[in-house]
């Protein structure tokens, strides 16, 4: 049989969401992507939570781990991916048109949580008719939301792999990205609050946030020069410029800074007594990804705060990228994760074994 192309979705909830902050969504829309059949008995699903600025399309970022012979493979699984909440890729976000007044929400939106991006994945989830998650997958913001999701339903996945990213939001992480926001806030054009005005503060933020999904090691290799550069101007510095603008290009000041800050909500353990008590019953076989010289989610403090999820695998992977591993090294990613899920089919035990080592391949 063919494999049909991935399709894209657009869920329209009409009923409003009550944000965990206060505020209210009037409805809820989130752009989807699915690829894959669903199996009779439900157990084929695959929800793959995205990085930050990307879309729900993991064939685009995420090509060595999606598609056909792939560890993720719509020929055997079906596989979702549904943009956050607060995106401007098609969900609802500032960018798009508030039904109340027909205009763009703009900074009428609410302040969200990775709480709301989650009771939003809920509704989804439960309009498809899935009631369990054969594996849940996220990279850096997208193993936030997993994590998060785990905690609010124990039970929904069978395995789990969160890349690059810790139980909660790290002091660090959230000062990363409270200066990215200061630097949007000292565009005039984003002081304004106009519809899509900002652009340079949001290459600025950009450029300081590469500093974070790039590690030293990796300025050196690809942005070293031979000659003295005092009068030419630096590749490096020339980098951070072009990347900066690039961005600028493909995403919205607005909905960065509302991104920003529904990653630093990160805590499972609001509301709940600790971290460990909102993993605690979980039943995913779950499987840690960390990369090697990340800057934003270093591999020795997740495997420090491990302790608080007893029974998790955490695998290092070797990478002068750092954090942007996540995307650049999909190949080696994809290794890990097959063996993870070869071992979970021929060990079939309960998930509270206790387990948690640390390797680099
Ligand atoms: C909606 C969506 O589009 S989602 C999918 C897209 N989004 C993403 O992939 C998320 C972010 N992406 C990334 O972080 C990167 O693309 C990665 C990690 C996947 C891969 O990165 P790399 O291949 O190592 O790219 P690298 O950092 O070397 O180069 C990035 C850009 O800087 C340019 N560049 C490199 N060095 C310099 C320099 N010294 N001066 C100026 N420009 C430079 C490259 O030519 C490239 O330009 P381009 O984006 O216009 O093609
Ligand atoms: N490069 C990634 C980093 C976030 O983890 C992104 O832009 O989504």
């Amino acid at each position: 049989m063919t494999l049909a192309a991935p399709q894209s979705h657009t869920f329209v909830d009409p009923h409003p969401l009550e944000c965990e902050l206060g505020g209210e969504l009037p409805i809820l829309e989130l752009a989807y992507t699915t690829w894959g059949q669903l199996a009779p008995d439900g157990g084929n699903v695959v929800w793959v939570m995205h990085p930050l600025t990307c879309n729900a399309n993991p064939q685009a970022w995420w090509p060595a781990l999606v598609g056909p012979g792939r560890s993720i493979d719509p020929q055997r699984h079906f596989v979702i991916c549904a943009n956050s909440l607060g995106s401007c890729y098609g969900s609802s976000g500032p960018t798009s048109t508030n039904p109340r007044t027909g205009t763009q929400y703009g900074r009428e939106f609410p302040l969200i949580t990775l709480r709301d991006v989650i009771v939003a994945f809920e509704r989804l989830r439960e309009h498809l008719g899935i009631d369990r998650i054969h594996l849940g997958i996220g990279g850096s913001y997208g193993g936030q939301q997993l994590l998060e999701w785990m905690a609010t339903r124990p039970a929904l996945f069978e395995q789990a792999c969160v890349v690059g990213a810790d139980l909660r939001q790290t002091p660090w992480a959230v000062a990363l990205n409270e200066t990215q926001r200061m630097a949007l806030e000292a565009d005039p054009g984003f002081a304004s609050g106009r519809a899509g005005a900002g652009t340079r503060g949001l290459a600025a933020a950009r450029a300081l946030a590469m500093l974070s999904y790039r590690s030293p090691r990796a300025y050196r290799v690809k942005q070293s020069e031979a000659d003295d550069a005092v009068a030419a101007g630096h590749r490096a510095a020339s980098y951070q410029r072009h990347v900066g603008n690039r961005f600028t290009e493909r995403f919205d000041p607005l909905a960065y800074w509302t991104l920003t800050r529904a990653m630093d909500s990160h805590n499972p353990a609001r509301g709940r007594s600790s971290l460990r008590e909102a993993f605690a019953a979980v039943a995913a076989h779950t499987l840690f990804i960390a990369l090697e010289d990340d800057q934003l989610f270093p591999p020795a403090e997740i495997a420090a705060s491990l302790a608080d999820f007893p029974g998790a695998e955490l695998v290092t992977i070797a990478s002068e990228y750092g954090h942007d591993g996540i995307l650049a090294h999909g190949d080696e990613i994809a290794r890990v994760l097959a063996r993870f899920l070869e071992r979970n089919e021929l060990v079939s035990r309960p998930p509270s074994w206790s387990r948690t080592a640390s390797c680099r391949v």
